[in-house]
């Protein structure tokens, strides 16, 4: 059977994280290896060159799925008919600078970008936000665009859900594979929590099998939640194949669904669950069906994890009024 192909716009494509992910969108990898692409790439004037180039790169792969590569600096033209969305193209945090310092400096794209996705994208539209801060870039994006339905915009922190797999499986000489229900809460930032009292491994309850409480608070959960700043500094620049490789992983889980017996962490907006603020866009976890995804319910919250999510949130809260505070929601 002949596939209509799906419309990806990218934008930021021609940046780091843009190189990284086009060739994998373009093979199969985001969709399925079924599923015929037609990619849309948005940039900004400076960045129109280097996305022609990356274009003549994906020509030369001569990906079967590929059919068809439009390179745009108008957002109009980049979101007609979009079936998904991935917002990439930001400022990126440089070595000591705040996340909260890039609010401003972002806020101005993401408005623009919202009201172009709800004028012209197709109406099963699917937004992922990975530019930073990712959150609050997709809540801004989200509230300019009226009639899409807001569980279509999401934010990325399947990064840090992949980080903090990872780690368990270092710290527990596990595989992968092995480790389950593991969750991040709240914002994609240093105050995020990454959850391991639902995580299991190898069908084991992960805080228990570990059961080392000072190697969660003093190892574990930074390490994961500075994992961002950490790569800064050691590779001079922010996470780009790990990142377009989260991007990967969220949307091709969005759509295909997630395995019986696990979840994923997605930023989504809060219907108010866990006491996070309805509206908010926070991190939970998911389960995912369809092309449509439901926050895991009834989870039993320590006073553990009460603290931690609620401070997250709390910056969650802040950034909402800041942007609010700008005019730009
Ligand atoms: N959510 C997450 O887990 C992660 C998020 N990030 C964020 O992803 C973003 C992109 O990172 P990189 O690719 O490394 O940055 P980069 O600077 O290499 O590329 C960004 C690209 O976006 C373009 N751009 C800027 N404004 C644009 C606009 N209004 N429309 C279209 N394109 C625009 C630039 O010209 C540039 O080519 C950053 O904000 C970074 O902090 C990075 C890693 C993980
Ligand atoms: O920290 C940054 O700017 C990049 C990022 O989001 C991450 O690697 O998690």
């Amino acid at each position: 059977m002949t596939r209509t192909p799906v419309n990806v716009t990218v934008t930021g494509a021609a940046g780091q994280i843009g190189y990284a992910l086009l060739f994998r969108i373009a093979s199969g990898q985001l969709l399925g290896a079924d599923v015929p692409v037609n990619l849309r790439l948005l940039e900004i004037p400076q960045g129109l060159k280097a996305a022609e180039g990356v274009a003549m790169e994906l020509d030369d792969c001569a990906f079967p799925l590929l059919r068809g590569i439009t390179i745009t600096d108008q957002a109009a033209t980049a979101f007609d008919g979009a079936n998904v969305a991935l917002l990439v193209g930001a400022r990126p945090r440089t070595a000591g600078m705040e996340r909260g310092d890039l609010l401003q400096a972002n806020g101005g794209i993401f408005g623009p970008q919202g009201k172009a996705i709800n004028e012209h994208a197709a109406d099963d539209i699917k937004v992922l936000v990975v530019g930073n801060p990712a959150n609050t870039n997709a809540l801004i994006a989200q509230r300019n665009a009226p009639d899409v339905p807001a569980e279509r915009f999401t934010a990325m922190t399947r990064l840090d859900h992949n980080r903090a797999v990872a780690q368990l499986a270092k710290k527990t000489g596990a595989t992968v594979g092995d480790i389950k229900k593991v969750t991040i809460w709240g914002n994609h930032s240093a105050t995020q929590y990454p959850d391991i009292f639902h995580a299991e491994i190898a069908g084991k309850n992960a805080a228990e099998l570990i059961n080392d409480q000072a190697w969660l608070e003093s190892d574990f959960i930074p390490t994961v939640a500075k994992r961002g700043a950490a790569i800064i500094e050691v590779r001079g620049a922010s996470s780009a194949a790990s990142a377009a490789n989260a991007a990967i992983d969220h949307v091709y889980t969005w759509v295909n669904g997630t395995a019986e017996g696990d979840w994923t962490s997605m930023g989504i907006v809060s219907d108010g669950s866990y006491g996070v603020p309805e509206g908010l866009i926070s991190s939970f976890p998911v389960t995912t069906k369809d092309g449509k995804f439901e926050i895991v319910q009834g989870l039993e919250i320590s006073d553990f994890s009460r603290a931690r999510i609620d401070a997250s949130v709390g910056e969650l809260v802040e950034e909402r009024d800041a942007v609010a505070g700008l005019g730009l929601i």
